[in-house]
């Protein structure tokens, strides 16, 4: 099929989200296509992790059926897990850290959609070597046997994505890949993702951090209070009106090597 026959990845018509007492999403429209790369930015309480939450079912919109619907890959039913490994869903979340695990198991539990693996007796030989090569794209190879409640935050978010990986999924969906991360732990960070979608898998980015932009992200989405507020070719969207208007405090952008930066 041509890519334009696909359906979309993501489509969200008139879609509103309460929590609490909250509207979080105020009717949002936006269609992303398979393939196309998209960051979602926006600051603080913007509604970025809600929209998330929302494409992964984990918290449910207001739903009119006759003017609104959430499809993803042109269904609007899922079996939850099936849905979160094609998406390839990556937060620090999924890690229980309770549990004492090697960093290859918990790749490996990716397979399984489970927090660690629970019986490594269904481990086929495929899937170890494909985990492997995994590991080893993400340069994480040496950490294979520490366990993942022993290594640095960086080493936890390239193990996060490793898991989420390992089931080829269509795209991968992150939310804030870099918080927490040192200037050297998020620049490489931001590399790893640039050579993943290299490789061909989608990258949808949900930030407030302009610098996790990388360059195959074409597309950026802003997002304030709940609605969408630009959305469009992310050399015509990053631009310093928007983005003071967006954050509320005038900046100055610069563009080298691909990546967006304040200053
Ligand atoms: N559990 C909750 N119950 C009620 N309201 C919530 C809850 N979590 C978030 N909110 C509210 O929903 C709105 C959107 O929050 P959300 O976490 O989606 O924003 P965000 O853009 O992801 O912010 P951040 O960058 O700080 O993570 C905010 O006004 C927030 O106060």
């Amino acid at each position: 099929m041509a890519k334009q026959d696909l359906p979309p990845l993501i489509e969200f018509k008139n879609i509103s989200l309460v929590r609490g007492e909250r509207l979080c999403l105020k009717n949002i429209n936006l269609v992303i296509n398979q393939g196309q790369s998209l960051a979602i930015l926006g600051p603080n309480g913007a509604g970025k992790s809600s929209l998330i939450k929302t494409i992964t079912r984990e918290l449910y919109p207001i739903f009119d059926p006759q003017n609104s619907s959430l499809r993803i890959l042109g269904r609007e039913n899922w079996d939850v897990f099936a849905l979160r490994s094609q998406l390839g869903i990556v937060s620090a979340e999924v890690l229980n850290q309770n549990i004492s695990q090697t960093c290859k198991e918990a790749v490996l539990s990716g397979y399984f959609g489970s927090p660690y693996l629970h019986d490594a007796g269904l481990v086929s030989t495929e899937m170890e070597n494909y985990a492997n090569e995994v590991m080893h794209l993400l340069e994480i190879d040496k950490l294979a046997e520490r366990l993942t409640n022993e290594i640095s935050s960086g080493e936890t978010r390239r193990v996060v994505i490793a898991r989420a990986l390992v089931n080829k999924p269509q795209s991968l969906l992150l939310d804030e890949p870099t918080t927490n991360l040192d200037m050297k732990s998020a620049h490489q960070l931001r590399k790893l993702l640039s050579k993943i979608a290299g490789l061909g898998t989608q990258i949808i980015l949900v930030t407030h951090n302009l610098s996790d932009i990388i360059p195959e992200i074409n597309r950026v989405v802003m997002l304030k209070d709940g609605s969408i507020f630009r959305d469009g070719v992310k050399t015509e969207i990053l631009t310093e009106a928007n983005f003071a208007e967006l954050f509320g405090f005038e900046v100055n952008l610069l563009s080298k090597d691909g990546f967006y930066h304040i200053y």
